[in-house]
């Protein structure tokens, strides 16, 4: 596996070694031993997996700490736009995000340390999203950003915005200015 740091620190991108023959491939998904080694340990409780249709965007999405979740992400089926925006008081790149196309075909992974946003938009007609996570679901703790805020600026790949589907949650999330957060830099 190739562990490659965005201009994020703490934010990474995984590409796994993938063994091609006649009947198709195999590839070890995930290794703790070398993800403690190359990024620390966490100690993932929980695996997700959704299905979406093209134009469908999951996001921006966090949970408060003590619930704040850390996410390894990857697609298993067709092609997204994954974003990770820093929520972290104190950080460097505080407000910032860092974004990467993840998809079955290149089968790269994500891995976005607590305090941070995440969501997604879906590139191809259908895509099936797959997690980690190392905090359990905390409705009472979940919070979301509006994902179109000119503050953060997220360049979502977006062609059509009428075609963009998203929950009624999300069409009612409020800006970064307004959000609440509680997470500060380490
Ligand atoms: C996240 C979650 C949801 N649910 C239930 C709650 C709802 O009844 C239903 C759909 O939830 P929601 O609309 O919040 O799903 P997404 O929009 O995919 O939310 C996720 O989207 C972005 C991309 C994320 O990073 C988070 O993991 C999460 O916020 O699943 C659960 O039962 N457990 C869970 O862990």
């Amino acid at each position: 596996m190739n562990y490659i740091e965005t201009e994020i620190p703490g934010v990474w991108i995984i590409e796994p070694k993938v063994f091609n023959d006649a009947r198709g491939y195999f590839m070890e998904a995930f290794k703790q031993s070398e993800f403690e080694q190359h990024i620390g340990k966490v100690n993932f409780i929980q695996d997700n997996e959704s299905c979406s249709s093209k134009g469908v965007l999951r996001g921006l999405h966090y949970q408060l700490a003590p619930y704040s979740q850390s996410k390894l992400v990857r697609v298993i089926t067709g092609r997204v736009l994954d974003v990770a925006v820093d929520l972290r008081a104190g950080s460097p790149t505080f407000g910032k995000y860092v974004s990467v196309e993840l998809s079955a075909e290149n089968k790269r992974q994500f891995f976005i340390p607590q305090g941070f946003a995440h969501g997604f938009h879906v590139l191809s007609d259908e895509a099936i999203f797959t997690y980690k996570v190392d905090n359990p679901y905390m409705p009472s703790h979940e919070k979301g950003l509006r994902f179109d805020d000119p503050a953060i600026g997220v360049d979502w790949g977006i062609t059509d915005i009428n075609a963009v589907n998203l929950s009624e949650k999300d069409t009612k999330a409020p800006l970064f200015s307004e959000a609440e957060y509680n997470f500060t830099f380490k």
